[in-house]
């Protein structure tokens, strides 16, 4: 049984802090649903998830150890799906597969790449060039890749954009085929995926109002003399 946490997260992105006091848990099986306003911070939310960006303060833990102890085991773990959809242009549906795969070192991979091309039913489309495809079959093409290889892991940014009504079915229904194996998923969505009891963490519960925000920007500001200070003495040792 695997666990998924993360407590008392704060997140900065630019200058700006996002979110503060941010916890979650998730065990085997479980899927989280991160709702909120635009800006909110569930693209942010899903990166620390990842492990592609730090959080400010708190941690998060895989089967209790910080995530940041060992970057690699973590990212082998995660499949993270973002915006992007990262569909090389010029290879085909087949070989952008095969080149995902193999850069994750996954075995048997032609076997693979066909059951993620049945289950995204995009079989049609393996001889296309990515340049070709609509946005919906991009879409189609990042979640293949998802089933490409094990993982504990999936880490899923508004995975229904540019997908029609019956792909969003396919996808809610490959979600909870991989919950049954175990798995854990985090998703942000602004519509209605068809999960079944989804944990909600809705981030705008943990928005950091801007006027407490400028309070920590005064409040570092007084603090950096003091850090210059600890400096100059530290190199004067
Ligand atoms: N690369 C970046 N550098 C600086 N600030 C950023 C960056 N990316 C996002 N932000 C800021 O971080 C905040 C959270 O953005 P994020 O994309 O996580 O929100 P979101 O909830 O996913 O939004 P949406 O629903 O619009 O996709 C926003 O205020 C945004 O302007």
């Amino acid at each position: 049984m695997a666990d998924f946490s993360g407590s008392d997260l704060t997140c900065l992105r630019g200058e700006r802090l996002v979110f503060g006091g941010l916890s979650f848990s998730a065990k085997s099986g479980d899927a989280v649903m991160l709702r909120g306003r635009n800006g909110a911070g569930k693209s942010s939310l899903l990166r620390l998830m990842a492990g592609l960006v730090a959080p400010r303060s708190g941690d998060l833990r895989w089967n209790g150890e910080n995530i940041a102890e060992d970057r690699t085991a973590h990212h082998a773990r995660t499949h993270y799906l973002g915006h992007q959809d990262a569909i090389k242009p010029v290879l085909t549906v087949r070989d952008n597969l095969r080149l995902w795969g193999q850069l994750r070192g996954v075995r048997d991979l032609e076997p693979a790449i066909d059951r993620a091309l049945t289950a995204l039913q995009i079989h049609h489309l393996a001889r296309v060039t990515g340049r070709y495809l609509s946005s919906g079959q991009k879409r189609r093409t990042a979640l293949a890749r998802v089933l490409i290889g094990h993982s504990d892991l999936w880490l899923l940014d508004e995975p229904t954009v540019g997908l029609d009504r019956e792909s969003c079915a396919e996808l809610a229904q490959l979600i909870t085929e991989f919950r049954g194996r175990g798995g854990i998923v985090v998703y942000s969505t602004h519509i209605d995926l068809d999960v079944e009891s989804p944990t909600i963490l809705d981030l705008d519960d943990f928005a950091i109002p801007m006027v407490e925000w400028l309070a920590e920007q005064d409040e570092l500001e007084d603090m950096a003399p003091t850090k210059r200070a600890a400096s100059s003495q530290e190199a004067a040792q």
